[in-house]
């Protein structure tokens, strides 16, 4: 069984994923981690010394290869993975389950205020610019997002009820 977990920036798919997958029993990749690992560099060097448009062609030939895997794997995607390409159609056809993390802006905004230092696409906006960003980010990215199989609430949850919450969903 596959499990892909999608979201903006934030919302939580790396933490929840990886206690997913220990809950499951199942192996846990996070994408951005698989992505560092293979360049032997953090996505912000990536973004820094390559650019946005190579790190989006690794990002794609590393989801596909992560899916073509033979076992059981919960996967946490990037921020902005299904919304580049023909990655969300790869991820629906290759994944039993993929879940939407679903949160407000306000929350996201709080969340990326404390942590905007290692992503790379917000790290320049200013705290006052970051509202407005974030509203029109989402509002590019949430058509590919609502395409998941399931989409969950988490404003009011911790992790550890938002994966509760997803393994009712399986
Ligand atoms: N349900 C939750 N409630 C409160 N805080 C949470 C929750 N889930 C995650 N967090 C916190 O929110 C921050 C972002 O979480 P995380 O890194 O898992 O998000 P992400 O979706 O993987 O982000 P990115 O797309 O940038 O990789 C972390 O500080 C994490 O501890
Ligand atoms: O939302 C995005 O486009 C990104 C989110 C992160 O997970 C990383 O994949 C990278 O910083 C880009
Ligand atoms: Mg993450």
């Amino acid at each position: 069984m596959k499990v892909v977990l999608l979201g903006y920036m934030a919302s939580g798919k790396s933490t929840v994923g990886r206690l997913l997958a220990r809950q499951l029993g199942m192996e846990f990749i996070d994408l951005d981690e698989y992505i560092e690992h293979d360049q032997k560099k953090s996505i912000k060097d990536i973004f820094s010394e390559k650019g946005e448009i190579f790190f989006r062609k690794l990002e794609h030939q590393m989801l596909k290869e992560v899916l073509e895997k033979d076992e059981s794997i919960v996967l946490s995607t990037g921020g902005g993975t299904p919304c580049y390409g023909n990655n969300m159609d790869t991820i629906l056809k290759q994944s039993e389950h993929s879940v939407y993390l679903n949160l407000s802006i306000p929350k996201l905004v709080d969340r990326i205020s404390k942590e905007k230092e290692d992503r790379p696409l917000v790290r320049n906006i200013s705290d006052e610019e970051l509202p407005e960003f974030i509203g029109k980010h989402l509002f590019e990215r949430r058509p590919y997002y609502l395409q998941a199989k399931h989409i969950l609430d988490c404003n009011d949850a911790n992790a550890e009820t938002v994966t509760e919450n997803i393994k009712e969903l399986l």
